[in-house]
């Protein structure tokens, strides 16, 4: 969609950056709508119709931590899934501006912004489509060579990956149920979404449910439904995840976390291909590919007797075994390629290539958080660096062997200390010209440098 026929709406509570920014975006947009609260945001996203919406991180009320855009964000992306949500961050978020993609946001622009960037990023974010839950058809694999960028390119140089990726396209017509084990980070989901797409249920739904993000007490109403007054919070009849992938397939994520009674629970469903809403008693048939995964050792839980011998034998009529990113270097060149041109893309920034002696610090590293780790670690770097081509002090990698890595894998102190080191070697050591590159006082910047001893 063109800028000139959108409908934005702008939720700030600061009146100067909504009065600026309505002065800009009137003389593009086809409507632009502002709103000081956000309380207002639930009736506006319901009501509306935006094209857009730009949402302040920061209210007055909470002015850290961003935890109040998120919940706004939550609450618009609840009401409207498939809602555009351009986040409006200050210097130093960029941390929870990635959060904030990562939450569903489509992008995120810095304050104070440059009007014209704030324009393409409008303009990219209205072009581009956003489907969250139907998948991004793939580009056709070539020979096992770099992958193109598309949103869920699977990128597939090794041998082992290439085998993986074989067997699953050829699984993915038979309507068998698949089991994908890997470390975290292997990308299974990705996997469980290529066997989707290659299935004959490509065009129905794919859902996800992450198990290990379900309370006990959530997971049968989750799953199977509820009809109105089953309990307290049962305001209306509500479809599970089970119907809702009518047709489609259901990807059960993290199936090693559940416990034997909730095992108990699925068994009953995978057999009798039927599920009965919490309150009610009426069983509805199902019909639904199941894919699940796990990063644990499920033989053992087995053998343990922590998960069900039965159940294994349901959900894993074929198994699907990704490599760690360790066992598979040939992997790690085309990977950060290929993230490096998807980020450099996003976040408009000038890199364009990977020094030789980057991949072979890259493939010497044992990437304990797999691919998802290599994807930050990239990302980071083409958000800080200022070179064409990535060096290997552009990346942080964790230096022990074996660490797991924080939940995002970015550590903000360490954006900072490199942000305010790239600044002052740009400007040749000009305190006053770093500051205003980085959007802080002088006084600040001596803070900070003092803290980072630089
Ligand atoms: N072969 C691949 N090529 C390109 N990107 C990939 C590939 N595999 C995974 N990814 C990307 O790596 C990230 C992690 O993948 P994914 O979420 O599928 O891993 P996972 O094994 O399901 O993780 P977890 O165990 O935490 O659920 C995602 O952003 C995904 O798009």
């Amino acid at each position: 969609m063109q800028l000139s026929e959108a409908k934005i709406l702008i939720i700030d509570d600061d009146v100067d950056v909504l009065s600026a920014a309505k002065l800009l975006l009137k003389r593009h947009a086809k409507a632009v709508d502002i709103e000081k609260n956000p309380q207002k945001l639930p009736f506006l996203v319901t009501n509306g119709d935006y094209n857009l919406i730009l949402l302040d991180m920061n209210f007055t009320r909470d002015v850290n931590s961003g935890r109040e855009g998120f919940h706004w964000l939550d609450r618009i992306l609840d009401i409207n899934p498939a809602a555009k949500v351009i986040m409006i961050t200050a210097y130093g978020d960029i941390e929870m501006a990635i959060r904030a993609i990562k939450a569903g946001a489509i992008d995120f622009v810095l304050k104070p912004w440059e009007n014209d960037k704030l324009l393409t990023t409008i303009s990219v974010a209205l072009e581009g489509g956003k489907d969250k839950v139907a998948v991004v058809p793939e580009e056709k694999k070539d020979d096992g060579k770099k992958g193109k960028a598309t949103a869920d390119t699977i990128v597939a140089t090794s041998d082992s990956m290439r085998h993986v990726l074989a067997t699953a396209e050829r699984v993915a017509s038979t309507d068998a149920n698949v089991l994908i084990l890997g470390e975290n980070g292997t990308g299974k989901t990705q996997l469980a979404k290529h066997v989707h797409q290659h299935s004959k249920r490509a065009d129905k739904p794919f859902v996800v449910v992450d198990l290990g993000a379900l309370s006990e007490s959530l997971f049968e109403s989750e799953l199977f439904g509820h009809v109105k007054g089953a309990f307290t919070d049962a305001k209306e009849d509500r479809a599970g995840r089970f119907e809702e992938a009518k047709g489609g397939t259901i990807f059960l994520d993290e199936i090693g976390n559940l416990t034997l009674s909730l095992q108990a629970k699925l068994l009953t469903v995978i057999q009798e291909r039927k599920v009965t809403r919490v309150g009610s008693n009426k069983p509805i048939a199902l019909d639904v590919r199941l894919l699940c995964a796990t990063n644990m050792n499920i033989e053992k839980m087995v053998t343990e007797k922590t998960f069900r011998q039965d159940l294994l034998y349901r959900i894993n009529t074929i198994e699907l075994d990704l490599p760690p990113l360790r066992d598979r270097p040939e992997d790690i060149g085309a990977l950060a390629d290929y993230y490096l041109k998807q980020y450099a893309k996003k976040y408009n920034r000038p890199v364009n290539d990977i020094s030789s002696a980057l991949i072979k610090k890259m493939q010497q590293y044992n990437w304990p958080g797999n691919i998802r780790e290599l994807q930050h670690a990239i990302e980071r770097a083409v958000i800080l660096s200022q070179e064409k081509t990535l060096q290997p002090d552009d990346l942080f990698l964790k230096s022990s062997a074996g660490t797991p890595t924080t939940a995002t894998g970015f550590d903000l102190e360490d954006m900072e200390k490199n942000m305010i080191v790239k600044a002052m070697k740009r400007f040749n050591g000009n305190i006053t010209d770093a500051a205003r590159e980085l959007g802080l006082s002088r006084a600040a910047l001596y803070r900070r440098m003092e803290k980072y001893g630089l």
